[in-house]
């Protein structure tokens, strides 16, 4: 697959106010990423790893500095639309995998599709497939109390791709997990960038997940001190 240029952010600043004093969290930071490429984000803690993140997916404004996200500006646009644009296009994998506690598998994935419009018989077929394909097809109406860890963080994998999100956001998405469970996660974010060519930008600490970086970029107080393409874009 060729690669091709999915998001292109220029000049990210933001600091926060505390008290009379300002942080600065990010300092002038350029960044892109690649379709069909996986891009870690890696440095300390504090770094601003989690703020560069939310900046580039419309979660958080950038004082300064310019996000243009599949071939749209995307700090240009109206609250709702930038709403609308992650909805339709942004898949988000957190530590923490934030699933309902009362809902099982299936209908977890199923919620997601539902505000993404699908029909009801739709969104039952998808989020069974997404679940197949992480390997959670025995386990679709388990809730959350009778799933590993490692089986939570891929149901919230299989709801991130069950939308076929073209920009895949995961920040620590291993580091409440066993090693095993670490690589099985890690391969289906890297799986998703080489099947469905999604630009998967994933923040991390774990060095066992280099191996499957396309690019490693290293971040350090709000700046990118280095940047080093591993597989060569084609
Ligand atoms: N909403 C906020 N208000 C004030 N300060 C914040 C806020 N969010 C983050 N910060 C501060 O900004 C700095 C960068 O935070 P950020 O979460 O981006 O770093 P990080 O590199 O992702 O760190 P970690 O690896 O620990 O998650 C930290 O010092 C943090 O305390």
């Amino acid at each position: 697959m060729s690669e091709k240029l999915a998001i292109d952010a220029k000049g990210l600043s933001k600091g926060y106010k505390i008290g009379k004093t300002k942080q600065q969290v990010l300092k002038d930071v350029d960044f892109n990423a690649y379709h069909g490429q996986v891009t870690m984000v890696m440095g300390p803690s504090g770094s601003g790893k989690s703020t560069l993140i939310a900046a580039l997916s419309g979660l958080m404004k950038p004082d300064e500095g310019e996000v243009i996200a599949l071939g749209e500006s995307l700090w240009k646009k109206k609250k709702s639309k930038i709403d609308q644009f992650r909805l339709d296009h942004c898949g988000f994998i957190f530590q923490g995998f934030n699933l309902f506690p009362a809902l099982n598998a299936t209908q977890q994935v199923e919620q997601v599709l539902k505000y993404c419009k699908a029909s009801k018989t739709e969104a039952r077929r998808r989020a069974i497939a997404a679940l197949e394909e992480v390997g959670l097809g025995h386990r679709l109406k388990q809730t959350p109390a009778a799933l590993s860890g490692g089986e939570k963080q891929r149901v919230a994998i299989a709801r991130a791709l069950s939308k076929n999100p073209q920009l895949l956001f995961a920040d620590e998405p291993t580091s409440a997990l066993d090693s095993v469970s670490g690589q099985v996660v890690i391969k289906l974010l890297h799986r998703a960038a080489k099947e469905h060519g999604a630009a998967v930008i994933c923040v991390t600490h774990d060095p066992r997940l280099e191996a499957y970086a396309d690019r490693i970029i290293h971040m350090e107080d709000g700046k990118i001190l280095d940047d080093r393409q591993i597989t060569p874009l084609t």
